[in-house]
């Protein structure tokens, strides 16, 4: 059952909870619908956020851009990031059943072959290698042809879809035939670095390609929620889901020991509007943090796990040092405009204005409202995307942050925004800064201190930078010369050399909001990493972290799939350990 408050729930104090997962984001819910499948099982997932079930504009994909700051947002900040020129940035999350998926930008994107090849080389897991994942990648997905029910041949691979999973996927269905025409005449003309892709969800994503989304055949956001917990689930007699809850603290058991390890199935929390309820609960077989990339180590640090130097400034009780929790902080550096002017104006069709113009808006969710056409049914802006490689001769400089030569160090997202005509959405894929997440004080309601550390490391500067270029040269292709594409708009127009490009690039990037790797996983005995390769956290017995924070590297994608595709395997995971 769902419950909207702690109270509401009958005996919550006497039930039997054999799993309590902190978190009912992407990872969450993932995991209470997979765990409840097995009758046995009692769960409870405690989420922060309220219920999706009526909010428009995670539900209409049109409306994603209004989410941010309301209250389906944790509303974060930034530190000031000496690598954006001192510039803190919002730094958005989900704060509504499914989490971020239930806000994101509803990319579907699964990475290189050589991302989760690495994963397992680095952990010594050959479970988590691409090939292992295979049945999880077919569960998790369940391709439809898109709502305008357009002709998808030649946009994508069927070879590399599952009609069978759980999460509705598609192709965008309101697509804008006048760029995308031109786009593709330049990928033809172009060949090499900007050749066509088929499907960029291969494992081999370099090239460009059509653009996959989490959007299912009907016009609506496909989250982890609506995808993992839909009525049928949710009513299960052994799951149970409380909104509006805060997980503030894991506690250990209390042992007379003091040389044994520490067990920990306890999890403190306490209603959203009133830390004064604050109680605890205890699991009888594990707790499972799945708070997300910030929450997740927030919460461990918060209960006394992590710097012991750290903990001891605030005059929290060390439960375990391990000065990772909350290290390794990495993100997609992102810049949201790279837009290219015309020598004269060209007719975009009726919706060209629509970011600009209310009333355009309020008949495009009209248009959704009343039978699912128009562009609330998509993402709006962009058709195509694709990945690049930073230049050889660049990377002798650096040790190559990428996974392998077949992964892309740089991403574009190509279309047209309303009010211009072209524009390109770039983003860093392989980022080698390192940011964290830290305690503000010793209070657990406390937002945490996040710092991207953005652009801290040459390497990320040199790859954005490349990426104008290279836009440049996609560009530069007779396609978009004929169609009367000129250069660069401002503030890009007066950037000519390395240096005045990259003072741009510091003074405008902004996140994609991939925050991964603050609790990442690592082979048993490594003196790095917070949980082991089947998650869980070392040193402990009793809890698992499962979410976007173990990761040790960030993937060339948009990190809900691989989110989808870690819950999924760690479902296993569990099931097995307690079979
Ligand atoms: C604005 C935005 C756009 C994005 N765009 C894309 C995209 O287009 N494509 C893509 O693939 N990825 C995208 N992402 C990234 C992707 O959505 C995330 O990587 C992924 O969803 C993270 O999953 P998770 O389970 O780790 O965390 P989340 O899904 O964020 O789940 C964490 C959950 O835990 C809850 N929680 C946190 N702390 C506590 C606590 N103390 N107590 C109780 N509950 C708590 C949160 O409310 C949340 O529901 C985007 C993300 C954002 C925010």
């Amino acid at each position: 059952a769902i419950w909207n408050s702690l109270n509401d729930v009958p005996n919550i104090n006497r039930r039997n909870w054999d799993f309590i997962i902190a978190g009912g984001g992407t990872a969450g819910s993932v995991l209470a619908s997979r765990l409840s499948e097995n009758p046995k099982f009692n769960v409870l997932v405690l989420e922060a956020g309220p219920t999706n079930e009526d909010a428009l504009m995670s539900i209409v994909p049109g409306l994603q851009g209004k989410l941010a700051r309301t209250q389906y947002d944790w509303n974060y900040t930034t530190v000031q990031m000496p690598g954006y020129n001192n510039r803190s940035i919002n730094y958005q999350r989900g704060h509504i059943l499914g989490g971020s998926s239930s806000v994101n930008g509803m990319v579907f994107t699964r990475g290189a072959a050589s991302d989760y090849d690495r994963w397992a080389r680095v952990t010594g897991d050959p479970g988590w290698s691409w090939d292992s994942l295979q049945p999880y990648i077919k569960r998790q997905e369940r391709f439809q042809p898109p709502v305008d029910d357009h002709n998808t041949t030649g946009q994508f691979d069927p070879s590399v879809h599952s009609l069978t999973g759980m999460v509705p996927i598609s192709i965008s269905g309101f697509q804008h035939p006048t760029v995308d025409s031109i786009t593709l005449q330049a990928t033809k003309e172009l060949g090499g670095e900007f050749k066509f892709n088929l499907d960029m969800n291969s494992g081999s994503p370099l090239g460009i390609g059509w653009l996959q989304t989490t959007i299912g055949h009907d016009g609506t956001r496909s989250s982890a929620a609506t995808s993992y917990l839909p009525p049928r689930i949710q009513s299960r007699k052994n799951l149970d889901i409380v909104l509006n809850t805060i997980v503030t603290r894991v506690l250990p058991e209390k042992s007379g020991d003091p040389s044994s390890r520490n067990t920990i199935r306890t999890v403190e929390l306490c209603p959203r509007d009133d830390p004064s309820a604050m109680t605890v609960l205890t699991a009888s077989k594990e707790v499972i943090l799945s708070a997300g990339s910030i929450g997740s180590p927030h919460i461990l640090l918060s209960s006394g796990i992590g710097d012991v130097n750290d903990l001891n400034a605030l005059e929290i009780p060390v439960i375990l040092n391990n000065p990772s929790v909350g290290r390794n902080m990495t993100d997609h550096p992102s810049l949201n405009n790279v837009s290219f002017g015309l020598r004269e104006p060209i007719d975009l069709g009726p919706w060209a204005n629509l970011d600009a113009d209310p009333d355009l808006q309020a008949q495009a969710l009209e248009l959704w409202q009343k039978n699912k056409t128009g562009p609330f049914t998509a993402l709006v802006k962009y058709d195509h995307f694709g990945w690049i490689r930073v230049p050889d001769i660049l990377l002798e400089e650096f040790e190559d942050p990428s996974s392998g030569p077949e992964a892309g160090h740089t991403e574009l997202l190509i279309g047209s925004p309303s009010g211009k005509f072209y524009d390109i959405r770039l983003r860093v894929s392989t980022p080698a800064s390192r940011g964290s997440i830290s305690l503000r004080s010793s209070n657990p309601l406390d937002a945490p201190i996040i710092d991207p550390n953005f652009l801290s490391h040459p390497f990320d500067i040199v790859a954005m930078r490349e990426g104008i270029r290279a836009a440049q040269r996609f560009v530069a292709s007779p396609a978009f010369s004929e169609n009367g594409v000129t250069g660069l708009l401002p503030p890009w127009n007066g950037a000519v050399s390395d240096s005045e490009i990259e003072e741009v690039i510091r003074d405008i990037a902004v996140t994609a909001w991939h925050p991964i790797g603050t609790a990442a996983m690592s082979p048993e005995n490594a003196d790095w990493g917070v949980v082991d390769p089947d998650l869980r956290v070392k040193g402990v017995d009793g809890l698992r972290i499962i979410d976007a924070s173990i990761m040790p590297h960030i993937p060339c994608a948009h990190t809900q799939t691989p989110v989808y595709l870690i819950a999924e395997r760690a479902s296993d995971l569990i099931k097995e350990a307690w079979g």
